[in-house]
């Protein structure tokens, strides 16, 4: 094997001149290295650490939601059936754990409950929009932490949201441009008609093309199968073509010449899920899991997680450039709002210091004037008071006057009533 040349740090000298353009310089190698199993090791490790995938269906009550998923992962995943009489929306999270050959797939799908049957449904997507932020906020947290761990981390960002559009064969209903409207920006959403087994050919390929020219003409952006990877670019275009895909569910094995098959039996034959002349089941399954998939999770990453991160983060006030529109670093950010924040504390200290003020100037004011008031009050009863005194006194005086004047009287009257006894005795005694 060839001696590995030693590979040393670039250096180049301060205003020496750089070739521009062409910075790649290509080495003629002396023998073999083996950075050709590169791409062997990234499929040992995904094999190993298993691959995860979160779908969100978003349809009415009976659509169809787990016979579709049922058929996609060809397995029961044993689920209820809801009630139409729930008040409000709601969501049921089921993770699941399935194995094909050695690949371990971590499946999370999210289906709506009660979605389409109440009167109101103004507000029906408002669960989902929460249920994808709320996602999306749990991978921020998990970023900012000091100590992450993405390793045993279940990220649960949506990948893709198949919506199930009601086989009416005439339009959208207002719900369902409603809510994707309201979540085509946060979400890889995947149009697909519900139960196509229930609309004839004919009509089928005028509802899908009058479901596109309103989802255009609402401005609702649904995913496009990439194309720039020229493996797989014929293919999804023309799959792009044919969205929304046409899709029957079934579980049921059903006999078909001497083959059984999954489809539907009627009286006037079988529909054949895996068919791709009776539906589009096949292209559904391909385009998601055997091409996109790892398209759909680095949409749901660069794209949807992106905006949504940038949304919040500018909310807190970061930004990447300052006023002068020249970059600005984390450091100086977070100084500038260490700045701001203890502003904002010494004028509202201030703010507060002033209106304590304030409030003390205005109550001592108030005790004041009540202090003088009683002041006053007590002024005026004590002269009452007074007045009152000295008006018992003189009647006292005049009480103790009218008392000796009674005692004179009373002493002059004794006096006169002896004298007159005295008299009348002597009278008697003379008569005698
Ligand atoms: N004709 C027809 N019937 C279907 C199709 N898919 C499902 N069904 C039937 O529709 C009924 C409801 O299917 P589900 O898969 O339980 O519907 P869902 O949307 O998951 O129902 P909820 O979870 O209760 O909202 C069942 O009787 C299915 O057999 C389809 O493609 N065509």
């Amino acid at each position: 094997m060839a001696e590995k040349p030693v590979c040393m740090p670039t250096q180049i000298p301060r205003g020496e001149d750089v070739p521009k353009g062409d910075s790649v310089r290509c080495l003629t190698m002396l023998g073999h290295f083996g950075f050709e199993c590169l791409p062997h090791q990234l499929v040992n490790r995904s094999i190993q650490q298993g691959f995860s995938f979160n779908i969100l269906c978003v349809g009415e009550t009976g659509i169809g939601k787990s016979t579709l998923i049922d058929t996609l992962f060809n397995t029961n995943l044993k689920d209820k059936k809801s009630s139409h009489f729930y008040s409000n929306v709601g969501l049921k999270i089921q993770t699941y754990e399935l194995q094909e050959s050695n690949i371990q797939l971590k499946l999370t799908v999210v289906k709506t409950v009660g979605y389409g049957d109440q009167i109101n449904k103004e507000a029906s997507y408002q669960p989902v929009v929460d249920y994808v932020d709320a996602q999306f906020e749990a991978y921020l947290q998990e970023e900012l932490k000091i100590k992450r761990s993405f390793v045993d981390y279940h990220d649960s960002r949506i990948h893709v949201c198949l919506y199930l559009i009601s086989p009416t064969g005439h339009s959208l209903k207002s719900l369902d441009l409603l809510t994707m409207k309201n979540i085509d920006s946060k979400v890889n959403i995947v149009p697909l008609i519900a139960k196509a087994d229930t609309i004839s050919k004919n009509d089928l390929q005028k509802f899908k093309c009058k479901i596109m020219s309103e989802l255009i003409s609402n401005g609702i952006q649904i995913y496009q199968f990439p194309t720039e990877d020229e493996t797989t670019a014929q293919m999804n275009s023309s799959m792009n073509g044919q969205l929304p895909f046409a899709v029957v569910g079934s579980m049921d094995e059903v006999k078909v010449g001497k083959r059984m098959v999954r489809g539907r039996q009627y009286p006037w034959g079988v529909l054949q899920v895996e068919n791709e002349n009776h539906c589009d089941f096949v292209k559904l399954r391909d385009m998601l899991l055997c091409i996109n998939m790892e398209d759909l999770k680095e949409q749901t990453h660069i794209q949807h997680y992106e905006r949504y991160r940038c949304c919040k983060l500018k909310k807190m006030g970061f930004t990447d450039v300052g006023p002068d529109n020249k970059p600005l670093s984390f450091q100086e950010i977070y100084e500038a709002k260490r700045q701001k924040f203890y502003d904002q504390c010494r004028r509202e200290e201030e703010e507060l210091k002033q209106k304590f003020m304030q409030r003390v100037k205005e109550k001592e004011t108030t005790f004041k004037e009540s202090e003088k008031e009683l002041q006053e009050k007590f002024e005026h009863l004590k002269r009452v008071q007074q007045e009152e005194t000295m008006k018992l006194e003189d009647e006292r005086r005049q009480l103790e006057e009218e008392i000796i004047d009674f005692y004179k009287m009373k002493a002059v009257s004794e006096t006169l009533q002896t004298q007159v006894c005295t008299n009348i005795k002597k009278e008697k005694e003379r008569k005698k």
